[in-house]
């Protein structure tokens, strides 16, 4: 053995080691582990890895006993069926999926849910992966705790009472315009048409109205209408995890950076017009007036002067930019946009198929017009309203536009004492078996809207989920059910409308939220004095 004494290595590592003779099999093993049964080793290695971490997440609740390798139910979830849902919640009350690395609990309970929606301590909303990328990871509905409270009050004073009468006849005006479009384009197509697309665009011309008024030209409202569609597609609750071009995310991408540069636009516009001393008639122009009242009653402090306890906005606010505005504006058309469209489209549906329902809405807003359809919309005449009222409580009961929503698990969650959901789980609290509990809505299958007005459908408080419930709960919910009440109050008087029902009318497609899977075949023609 040599020894080599001036290098740094041991004198052992230079000795010669000789192997001694390979048996046959050892040598035959070597010779077949090539690069194919390596890999083939590895994937088998994942696939049982994969099986196991399910197994072990599962365990104390209801799920499959096998999951597909590492996809899960995804192929299947592209097309959510409602059926699946429906099979879910009859499995038990709190059944799971795990689907790519996603181990997902659903609680179908009433109690269940509830217990999750009020458990900020545990989760926090969680929307979809791709969420985070479409609306900003900084956007507030994201914030958690006290700081998501505290931004939360600062919004309430755009859906006082007082604020939601300033934006009436906007969103009469967008009405007006659509109902002649109806009748135009049933006159045009001369047979019946599937109306939920239309009453999609509807519905965010409404918002667009309602959220910044005259400030978006009609061409862009009418474009973000048309495009809204690809951020919903974006954000369904299974979606490949990374934006890859020309995928559904990454066209959703695009179109919501679009309407966010078109809101930051409107942002701009609004804080000249407000500065100026213009009236607010939208729920940016009522923010940015805030922002600018807050910051004016800062300087007369700062100046030390006194000024009166009654001279001090409600609500002191910062300034915010164009960007924070057009993000939190966003949220709001996000969070309406299909919950809205989905109730639209089953109330026309309903009222067309439940013509002795119509008829009382109809009387109804007649009655509190004097028998002139022609006055307009205010806060006293919708409050007035009892069949229109129930129509619509019970249409969003019937048919919860929110079927479920996604809450993440930001710390171990001992939801029952045999199961605790894991830091990183997906939880989902659901809605529409709260609204179809036959102990709080009896024949929960029928839609009965007298159950609003006789019935005891008012004191299930406790079921009524179709807005949530807990810190998240709907910041846009009387806006929502009055805006619907008007919008149906107004047809009534103003249309006819027809329904073409097809095998698949009452059947739902579930595309964000529920819709009938025919779309709403309809015709419109208009309504003679
Ligand atoms: C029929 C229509 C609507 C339905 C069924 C609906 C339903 C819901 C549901 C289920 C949630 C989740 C609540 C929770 O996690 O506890 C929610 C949240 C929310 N909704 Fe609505 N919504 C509707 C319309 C609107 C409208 C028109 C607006 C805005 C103007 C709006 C703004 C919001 C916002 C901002 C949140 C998030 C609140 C937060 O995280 O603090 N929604 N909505």
């Amino acid at each position: 053995m040599e020894v080599n004494n001036t290098a740094f290595v041991s004198p052992l590592a230079n000795a010669q080691y000789e192997l001694p003779p390979s048996s046959g099999f050892v040598d035959r093993i070597a010779q077949q582990v090539n690069f194919w049964t390596l890999s083939l080793t590895l994937l088998l290695l994942a696939i049982t890895y994969d099986q196991w971490s399910y197994k072990l997440q599962k365990h104390g609740i209801v799920g499959p006993a096998w999951k597909m390798p590492f996809i899960g139910p995804f192929l299947e979830s592209v097309r959510p069926d409602f059926r699946k849902y429906q099979a879910k919640w009859a499995s038990g009350e709190l059944s799971c999926v795990s689907v790519f690395h996603k181990f997902v609990i659903i609680a179908s309970s009433r109690d269940m849910a509830r217990k999750i929606f009020n458990s900020p301590a545990y989760v926090k909303p969680c929307v979809v992966d791709a969420a985070y990328k479409l609306l900003r990871p900084t956007n507030w509905v994201f914030l958690d705790g006290k700081e998501h409270v505290d931004y939360r009050k600062g919004l309430n004073g755009l859906f006082t009472r007082q604020a939601l009468e300033i934006y009436l006849p906007g969103q009469e005006e967008v009405y007006d315009k659509y109902f002649k479009e109806f009748v135009r384009v049933s006159k045009e197509e001369g047979k019946p048409k599937a109306f939920m697309p239309i009453f999609r665009e509807l519905m965010c011309a409404v918002s667009c109205r309602t959220f910044v008024g005259h400030y978006m030209p009609e061409k862009v409202v009418t474009k973000i209408a048309h495009e809204y569609y690809l951020i919903t597609a974006a954000l369904e609750l299974v979606n490949f995890p990374i934006i890859l071009p020309f995928t559904k995310s990454w066209y959703g991408k695009k179109a919501a950076d679009m309407v966010l540069d078109e809101f930051a636009k409107c942002s701009a516009k609004a804080k000249v017009r407000m500065a100026a001393g213009g009236d607010v008639t939208c729920i940016m122009d009522a923010w940015i007036k805030q922002m600018q009242d807050s910051a004016k009653y800062r300087e007369r402090i700062a100046k030390g002067e006194e000024v009166d306890a009654s001279e001090k906005p409600p609500q002191l606010l910062r300034d915010f930019t164009d960007w924070e505005i057009s993000q939190t504006i966003f949220t709001f058309l996000f969070a309406s946009q299909d919950a809205t469209s989905s109730a639209c489209t089953w109330l026309f549906q309903l009222m067309a198929d439940r013509p002795e329902w119509l008829a009382k809405v109809r009387e109804e807003n007649l009655r509190l017009r004097d028998g002139d359809r022609n006055v307009r919309f205010s806060m006293d005449l919708l409050e007035s309203m009892t069949a229109t009222r129930a129509v619509v409580k019970e249409t969003l009961r019937y048919r919860p536009p929110v079927i479920l929503v996604p809450y993440l698990v930001k710390k171990d969650y001992p939801i029952t004492p045999n199961f605790t959901a894991k830091k990183g789980q997906m939880i989902i609290p659901s809605v529409w078996p709260a609204t179809h509990d036959p102990e709080a809505y009896p024949d929960p299958d029928s839609f009965d809207p007298e159950r609003w007005i006789s019935g005891t459908a008012e004191q299930q408080v406790k079921n009524w989920l179709v807005f949530g419930t807990g810190p998240h709960y709907c910041l846009g919910q009387t806006y929502a059910q009055l805006n619907l009440m008007a919008m149906i109050g107004k047809a009534s008087i103003f249309l006819d409308w027809e329904h073409f029902p097809t095998e698949k009318s009452e059947d739902i497609e579930v595309f964000a939220t529920i819709f009938p899977q025919d779309h709403c075949e309809l015709v419109f023609t208009d309504r003679p004095e």
